[in-house]
């Protein structure tokens, strides 16, 4: 554990970014009996903030405030609504770099990955601000000769949203963009590690005009019983969730009492295919970038590398150099490629899936260790000689942890890859034209990566199959999540 402070608020052009009281109803308010919870760096451990700890009873409060306030925002035409977003919009790119850095502090991740997602989770906001004026309905010939059939799309209402730590500002806009575009008033509750961009977000979106009430930052750590609060309240009418496919089976359940329409984005457990035609130099870049990109701790990240044995060895070489160049430290420090790990259960599971691997005949290519920086920091680790009896088969190992498995053809590959209750996203490097178009086609996933490691873009429908969700995030299709259809049978 680095053994200096963060004095965040000296840290930023804007201090007043930095909010430690909840957003209910466009004021800042605290716990009534005064509750609170401290959030910390991760990776010099000390208290950053200590921000209010609002109960089930006040989290219903806040969503009738949601519900007072939704009909006016839908009211408004799109373009108006769109008009307050962009404003959100340039305030948080006037703002990214203290959004960055309050990131950074309560999350981990290096300061060029945080000004990334400012960056991305701003996309979002941009994207569906632009697509609040693009709402169509459409008409349909009568059935009869008296019969007129329009469709129109109307706001579901209050929405409420529950997001994880590792994307503290993207996971969140990638939410809230939709449904205010969409005309619904949104509630967030964020991950009790990252309150802070949530809480900035509030700051900013007061600043850009969204009416009080539209968009609320819920602080709690009773995250259970926010969930049920947000899952029985008869106000709520969606619920969209990121985070664990445990978590998302909980409230899946929860909500089918009121049979609400729910967004989930779940676990992940992405295979890497590097085929014996790839490029393997752009494929270690995609494997870097994919694997390690915060620190291996994002629902789309390699989880299990295939690489084809012709190319085995060498790919193994290219990457073991390529990890080794990584530069471990704080995230506040420029020139970071990896920080810590956001908790001590982090560095258990990374290393639980590690001596599972060396048990079962695995082999450290490079890392295994502790890093020598202590507390949450672990050194990036390759294994090879991975099989398909070991955990981080099966299971998300969410760290800097890269086990190498070989394999001839494939169809093989196929079935290894698509071997999973997992379904979100996949990636494999070749060249043949034939092989691309069958292996894209062939893997059960929502996303897959073709000779790139990085998918993340606002344009595109982010989302997982089998266990990895429901819905989509993003694109065209990302408003409707947040809308209902009606259709008008007129007699004339
Ligand atoms: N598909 C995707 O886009 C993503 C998927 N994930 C997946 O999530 C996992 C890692 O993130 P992690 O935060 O640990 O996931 P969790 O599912 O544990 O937590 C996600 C959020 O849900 C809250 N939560 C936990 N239990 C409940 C409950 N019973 N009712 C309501 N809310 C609850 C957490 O609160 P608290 O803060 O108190 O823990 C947190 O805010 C990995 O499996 C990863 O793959 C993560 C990010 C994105
Ligand atoms: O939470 C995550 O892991 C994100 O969904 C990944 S991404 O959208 O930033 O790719």
């Amino acid at each position: 554990m680095l053994d200096q402070t963060t004095d965040l608020k000296s840290l930023l052009s804007r201090p007043d970014l930095v909010c430690e009281k909840a957003f209910i109803r466009g004021e800042w308010v605290s716990s009534a009996v005064g509750k609170t919870f401290e959030v910390t760096n991760p990776a010099r451990g000390d208290v950053i903030a200590t921000v209010a700890d609002l109960s089930r009873a006040e989290t219903a409060d806040a969503i009738q405030t949601a519900e007072d306030a939704r009909h006016a925002w839908a009211a408004m035409t799109g373009k108006s609504r769109a008009q307050i977003l962009r404003k959100w919009f340039d305030l948080m790119m006037e703002n990214q770099e203290d959004l960055a850095i309050i990131l950074t502090a309560e999350q981990g991740k290096p300061l060029a990955e945080a000004r990334g997602e400012i960056a991305y989770g701003a996309s979002f906001i941009e994207w569906f601000g632009e697509e609040a004026k693009r709402v169509y309905g459409e008409t349909i010939p009568g059935h009869m000769p008296d019969k007129r059939i329009t469709v129109i799309k109307q706001p579901i209402g209050v929405a409420a949203g529950i997001t994880p730590w590792n994307f503290p500002n993207a996971m969140i806009t990638r939410k809230a963009a939709p449904a205010l575009a969409a005309g619904c008033s949104f509630i967030i509750r964020p991950a009790t590690q990252t309150p802070l961009s949530a809480l900035a977000m509030g700051k900013l979106a007061e600043e850009a005009g969204v009416p009080k009430g539209v968009f609320s930052v819920v602080t709690s750590s009773a995250a259970s019983d926010i969930g049920k609060e947000f899952c029985e309240n008869p106000h709520v009418k969606k619920l969209t969730f990121t985070g664990s496919t445990e978590v998302g089976r909980i409230l899946l359940r929860q909500a089918a009492d009121q049979v609400m329409k729910c967004s989930m984005e779940l676990g992940g457990n992405a295979p890497f295919i590097v085929f014996d035609d790839a490029d393997l130099d752009e494929a270690v870049v995609g494997a870097i970038a994919c694997k390690f990109r915060n620190n291996g701790q994002t629902c789309v990240c390699a989880n299990r590398i295939y690489v084809q044995a012709g190319v085995y060895d060498e790919f193994a070489a290219k990457l073991k150099a390529a990890v080794e160049a990584l530069q471990i430290g704080d995230g506040l420090t420029e020139g970071t490629a990896l920080g810590p790990l956001i908790e001590t259960a982090a560095v258990e599971k990374v290393r639980r899936h590690l001596n599972d691997a060396l048990s079962k005949g695995g082999e450290v290519l490079t890392g295994g260790n502790a890093h020598e920086l202590g507390g949450l920091f672990f050194e990036p680790t390759i294994v090879t000689n991975a099989t398909k009896d070991m955990l981080v088969s099966t299971d998300e190992t969410f760290g800097p942890f890269a086990p190498l498995f070989k394999f001839e053809d494939e169809d093989d590959v196929i079935a290894q890859a698509n071997d999973t209750i997992f379904g979100l996203a996949s990636y494999f490097y070749a060249k043949d034209l034939s092989r691309v178009t069958k292996v894209a086609e062939a893997l059960e996933y929502g996303i897959v990566g073709v000779n790139t490691g990085i998918i993340s873009t606002e344009v595109a429908p982010f989302g997982g199959v089998k266990q990895s969700g429901l819905g989509r995030e993003g694109s065209h299709h990302g408003i409707d999540d947040y809308m209902e259809m009606k259709y008008i049978c007129t007699s004339v």
